[in-house]
């Protein structure tokens, strides 16, 4: 017999999602999160449609609020989504899974504090941007050009040979790339090939950002296992830390995305949390069948 599962569909500037409550409903929940249930659940066509399912847990022996687990469209379980974090902090307090206006919550990227503002945005410390190599991970490949931060591409996607990028970890691994001429820009085709790319063993969410001033940038992001998106929260985290970091950028900066806008804030210090604040909308509630036998 065919169970029930109860879902929440939300969206952070575009970036969609199905949100599934296991606190409210402790059901074997967690075990219906097959990598095929997923890929069906978010099919445009056939399914509900939606870039990342959001599962809500109670914590796992921390002294955290909640537990917050992440799998993207292709089934795969991922470490953090940024649009997401600001979704789950609005569903668990209008949907009375607590009272606090500061929320714990422990992430597979580590802990993040989510933050109810009084305009009803969500500001969400996401924790410590990190550039070392084997935090992202990113193991480039010696090559002759001289600068292990320039990729050779294979097969000429989108007609480049070669791009040069930067890589930080938001939790979950990102590639940088600056570009000229954001609109016509082939970021499909350099997206998977980089997002594919041997120089990141656990693959890469891949943003290009074209700068305007120091505090604003307009910004596309291909995400490892979704493909391109409206928004991308980590994206625009790490397109600011990279560009911050290199002295490109300042603080707080606005991050211009497809399906709306982010601002971003981070001093610049290895030992600082890097701040993201923006909107998280409701959608619709449904339910799916799910037969567990299956
Ligand atoms: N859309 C998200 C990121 C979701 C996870 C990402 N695709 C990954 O694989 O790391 C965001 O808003 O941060």
């Amino acid at each position: 017999m065919a169970e029930r599962l109860a879902f929440t569909k939300m969206h952070g500037l575009g970036n969609d999602f199905m949100v599934v409550d296991a606190v409210s409903r402790p059901l074997p929940v967690a075990d219906w999160l097959t990598p095929k249930r997923i890929q069906g659940w978010a099919d445009r066509h056939f399914g509900i449609g939606f870039d990342q399912l959001l599962l809500i847990e109670p914590p796992n022996g921390t002294n955290a609020d909640f537990r917050y687990r992440v799998f993207n469209a292709d089934g795969g379980e991922v470490e953090q989504c940024g649009n997401g974090a600001r979704c789950f902090a609005r569903f668990v307090a209008e949907r009375g899974l607590t009272d606090r206006r500061d929320i714990r919550v422990e992430t597979a990227g580590g802990p993040i504090v989510l933050h109810l503002t009084d305009d009803d945005r969500v500001r969400v410390d996401m924790g410590r941007p990190r550039f070392a190599p084997e935090a992202i991970p990113f193991k480039p490949p010696i090559t002759a050009s001289g600068s292990p931060y320039t990729l050779m591409l294979s097969g000429k996607p989108g007609g480049l040979d070669q791009v040069t990028l930067e890589a930080v970890s938001m939790g979950n691994p990102h590639a940088v790339v600056q570009v000229e001429e954001l609109g016509r820009f082939p970021v499909e085709a350099v997206g998977a090939a980089l997002e594919s790319h041997p120089a990141f063993p656990r693959r890469v969410n891949v943003g290009f950002v074209k700068q305007h001033r120091p505090d604003h940038i307009g910004l596309r992001v291909f995400e490892r296992g979704a493909g391109e998106t409206l928004a991308c929260g980590t994206g625009a985290c790490a397109a600011v830390a990279a560009g911050i970091h290199a002295a490109r950028l300042e603080s707080p900066c606005r991050v211009d995305l497809r399906g709306g806008a982010l601002s971003i804030d981070w001093s610049g210090r290895d030992e600082d949390s890097l701040f993201m604040t923006g909107p998280a909308t409701f959608v619709f509630d449904g339910e799916v069948a799910v037969d567990a036998t299956e």
